[in-house]
């Protein structure tokens, strides 16, 4: 598939080097705020890129000043049935959950997703990078769970994502429950992300040039390595134990396996037949 094949209002995909994909979120003169139009794209982007043979990994970045300013808080279309809390209810959890299912497009993509973060990045964005694979961010970063000032539980990921990226617990409690600020230098410090850099060019070049070498792997090895590491991070050590040799039973017999064993050996780059 080729860019063309790409057709979103908000979100804008590019093809920088082979087998890697570059999604921007694209409402600049709104920071990026997300929007329905938006969270849609997102959703329908993700799933496009997963079942694209030519793709194997991907970065996401926010285009214009910053990655995003989270929730669009002037385009709220929210499912209220007048005078009717029960009928309310029923329109909400599918609405709710149809937003989670946009993002966890990102988490269940196969390909590995690399967030570069620059400016503010707040709300809905930690939402969409704690489902992301790796963070890196440039140093004029800031984060905010945001949800808790504008009267809300977050319920699109952050509050089960994040503990799970980040170990020390009463940071993130601290975070989701003052909503303060935090800046790319304490993400570092806390493992939020794990690269920070100069600016906007150096933080997607960086996310790139982890993209390219994660897209010169076997693609069998790669979604398998990102399916393992989910699947471990939700259970137990023998349950992810049990699960990847039952994987495994299968995916050793890819021919890829002798290829990248011989090009290690032979000292040569590999090369793998798309999927
Ligand atoms: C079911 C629920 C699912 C998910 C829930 C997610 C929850 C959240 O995401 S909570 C977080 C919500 N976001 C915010 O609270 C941030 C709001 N924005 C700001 O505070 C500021 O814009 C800023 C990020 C601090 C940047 O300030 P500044 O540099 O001064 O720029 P502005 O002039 O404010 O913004 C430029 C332009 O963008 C528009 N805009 C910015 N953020 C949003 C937004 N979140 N929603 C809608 N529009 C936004 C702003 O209005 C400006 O537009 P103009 O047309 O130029 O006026």
């Amino acid at each position: 598939m080729s860019a063309s094949a790409y057709n979103f209002e908000t979100v804008k995909v590019s093809f920088p080097a082979e087998f890697v994909a570059h999604v921007e979120l694209n409402r600049p003169k709104k920071l990026n705020a997300i929007n329905d139009t938006m969270w849609t794209d997102i959703g329908a982007v993700f799933n496009q890129l997963r079942d694209d043979e030519n793709v194997r990994a991907i970065v996401l970045s926010g285009s214009g000043r910053c990655f995003t300013s989270g929730l669009d808080l002037f385009s709220l279309n929210l499912p209220v049935v007048p005078d009717d809390p029960s009928r309310t209810a029923f329109k909400f959890r599918p609405y709710i959950k149809k937003l989670q299912d946009c993002l966890t497009a990102i988490e269940i993509c196969d390909k590995a997703v690399v967030a570069a973060i620059h400016g503010p990045c707040i709300g809905g964005g930690i939402d969409i990078t704690t489902a992301c694979d790796i963070r890196y961010a440039s140093k004029d970063a800031y984060f905010s769970v945001k949800e808790v000032d504008i009267g809300l539980a977050a319920d699109v990921g952050t509050l089960q994502r994040l503990p799970k990226v980040v170990g020390n617990i009463g940071w993130v409690r601290e975070l989701c429950l003052t909503g303060r600020n935090f800046d790319s230098k304490e993400a570092l410090e806390q493992g939020f992300v794990s690269k920070v850099v100069d600016d906007y060019k150096a933080v997607v070049a960086a996310a790139l040039a982890t993209a390219t070498l994660i897209a010169e792997k076997s693609p069998v090895a790669a979604i398998g390595t990102k399916h393992i590491l989910n699947y471990s991070r939700d259970h137990t050590v023998q349950e992810g134990l049990d699960y990847v040799a039952t994987w495994n039973q299968v995916m050793l017999t890819t021919p890829d396996l002798p290829t990248a064993a011989a090009a290690q050996m032979q000292k040569t780059k590999a090369v793998f037949a798309k999927l």
